[in-house]
């Protein structure tokens, strides 16, 4: 039970309201008692009837309509107190549930990007969907039939043995058997449930991979292979599904069994004792069997129960494991920053943890406010890398980055990112209207500045031209962008926000050379009192630039202005000449 420990906060969040549920259950129990006592004092007054020592029909008459007008009213009420008790024990599990949701989800946001690498996206999810629901199966029904069953038996069994102690005694002998049975049904039930899942989730991820490459699959005409897998994959689901159906066949007989021969045990013990004169009536032979067909469900209830908490139990283990990770970049600071946008990289050193990949090797720049910085170099050299640094997604290892003179490792760290506008090098829009991907840069966005944006990002005509026009919606079941319309959309998205910083990974990778002038130009006017760094393989897009880097393997192999850097024999100016005989040929 320790790693459900965790839960106990939500424990004590709902607690009055669980200490209400409690009440209920107390009178729903109580009100449920009342039936085989009147069953019992009914069929003694019929006894008494036959056997002579009634003499009155009538009085027989009005003894049974008063129990069953009795029965009838206590059932009702018993039953409006049950449903008040699955309402609030089952509501409040499902508070709860939104609150550890909610908890993971909010980890998942501080967590730094290393944590996503280290962890696959289907885990990620289990631990929101499928862990968050069995943890709430001990929440809910868990504790709502623990509750019920302690009640019951508290109640019950010492009523009983006050009736007859040894009839008791023989009455409840098999239900400990009951529940060990239903425990082991249950594990196993659960174990297969979980294969089940497993092989369920399989298929999902083979359903949904194919539909996402449906024009691969169909270019290449993949459909009958396609068929093939998916038979095989829906196969083996079907046979684990037969596995989970065959155990749970065995459930409902094996209570039906197990109860069948506790109310044997009643008759055949309570008969031997009614003939010896041990007991005197006939009625407390009917209420023993009421009460064994009372108890059975509960105590069938505590196997159940026992295999939900153990599945609770590896669930919330697997949870708190997330919930316990510590973000590898933390928050040093709450202080405001007057960030004005001057980065400079000191002797920087990064190796990625996972790869073991050295990106970059002793970097050193500076870039002022209202300045450009390019960087250029073959691919893997580590210019997304430079990128990422600025935004400290990941923590150099040797040397520092500073911003305004200031180690970025002591800033507000939400400031820092706050100043910064970054368009990736693959543009990643959501499935909304293009005007809501743009206000994703700035959520109060009026409508004139989403369209100031996208015409600075020269993609306002693109727009203008659908016919929903800023409404159009992207994704899955909207239209799907060009690259190069990708790119812009998300460079208006970095606009809009109006950082001091503004970073391009190879944004204009996908944009016609008259765009990209457009696009350049504009920023240009938008960035006078900003940092601009460029990350690009083409020279249009840097030439110019005030300071232009070459990487190579990490390492800063040139640097200079376009016309110092033509004049020197190197990387830039062979790709200079290759670019200018491709513009020519
Ligand atoms: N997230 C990552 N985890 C591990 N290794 C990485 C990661 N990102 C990049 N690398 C490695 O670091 C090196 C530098 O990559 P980076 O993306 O910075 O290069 P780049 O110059 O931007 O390349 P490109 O022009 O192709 O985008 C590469 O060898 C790459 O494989």
């Amino acid at each position: 039970m320790k790693h459900l420990k965790h839960l106990n906060k939500y424990f004590l969040k709902y607690k009055w309201l669980l200490i209400g549920g409690l009440f209920i259950t107390i009178l729903a129990r109580l009100f449920a008692l009342v039936t085989p006592r009147l069953i019992r004092e009914s069929t003694n007054a019929i006894e008494k009837y036959v056997n002579g020592e009634t003499v009155s029909a009538a009085a027989v008459r009005s003894e049974l309509i008063t129990n069953i007008l009795l029965i009838i009213g206590a059932t009702l009420i018993g039953a409006f107190f049950t449903f008040l008790m699955r309402q609030t024990f089952i509501v409040v599990s499902r508070h709860m549930e939104y609150d550890l949701k909610n908890e993971i989800y909010r980890k998942y946001q501080e967590l730094s990007l290393n944590f996503y690498k280290q962890n696959r996206t289907g885990d990620l999810m289990n631990r929101i969907s499928e862990d968050v629901s069995k943890v709430r199966m001990y929440l809910g029904p868990a504790i709502m039939y623990s509750v019920q069953t302690g009640i019951l038996f508290i109640v019950v069994i010492p009523y009983m043995f006050t009736q007859a102690p040894e009839l008791t005694m023989y009455t409840i002998a098999p239900l400990p058997i009951l529940s060990f049975a239903i425990y082991k049904l249950s594990v196993a039930i659960n174990q297969r449930s979980t294969i089940v899942q497993q092989y369920l989730s399989k298929l999902n991820t083979f359903t949904q991979e194919s539909f996402s490459g449906i024009s691969v699959i169909k270019s290449y005409g993949l459909e009958p292979q396609t068929n093939v897998a998916f038979v095989a994959l829906s196969n083996e689901n079907k046979e684990k599904n037969i596995d989970l159906v065959k155990v749970q066949a065995f459930f409902f007989p094996l209570m039906v069994l197990l109860i069948g021969a506790s109310n044997i045990l009643v008759i055949y013990i309570g008969g031997h004792k009614f003939i010896t004169g041990e007991i005197d009536n006939l009625g407390i032979i009917v209420e023993f069997l009421l009460y064994v067909n009372m108890l059975t469900w509960p105590v069938a209830t505590v196997g159940w129960v026992t295999s939900i908490v153990q599945q609770a139990e590896a669930s919330q283990r697997r949870i708190n494991e997330f919930l316990k990770e510590e973000p590898q970049i933390q928050n040093p600071s709450n202080e405001p920053e007057d960030v004005q946008g001057a980065v400079a990289f000191k002797n920087v050193t990064f190796t990625y943890e996972d790869t073991h990949i050295t990106a970059l090797k002793n970097v050193s720049f500076e870039v002022n406010s209202g300045e450009t910085l390019a960087i250029i170099g073959k691919t893997g050299a580590g210019k997304s890398t430079i990128l990422e640094l600025i935004g400290r997604l990941y923590d150099v290892e040797k040397g520092e980055i500073l911003i305004d003179g200031k180690d970025i490792r002591t800033m507000n760290l939400t400031e820092l990112r706050d100043s910064i506008g970054y368009v990736p090098q693959d543009a990643f829009l959501f499935s909304d209207s293009i005007r809501n991907n743009i206000k994703f840069g700035k959520a109060d966005a009026s409508e004139g500045e989403i369209v100031e944006a996208a015409k600075n990002a020269a993609v306002h005509r693109n727009i203008a031209g659908f016919s929903k026009g800023y409404d159009t919606v992207l994704g899955e079941r909207g239209i799907t962008l060009s690259g190069g319309q990708k790119q812009r959309v998300s460079i208006a998205r970095a606009i809009i926000h109006d950082p001091k910083i503004l970073l391009f990974d190879d944004s204009l990778s996908a944009v016609d050379t008259e765009t990209e002038e457009e696009i350049l130009n504009n920023l240009f006017k938008i960035s006078q009192n900003k940092t601009t760094i460029i990350v690009s393989h083409r020279i249009s897009s840097v030439k110019n630039a005030d300071k232009i880097i070459i990487l190579e393997g990490g390492e800063v192999v040139q640097r200079g202005t376009h016309q110092e850097l033509l004049n020197t024999e190197g990387y830039y100016k062979e790709l200079y000449l290759k670019q200018l005989s491709e513009k020519e040929m």
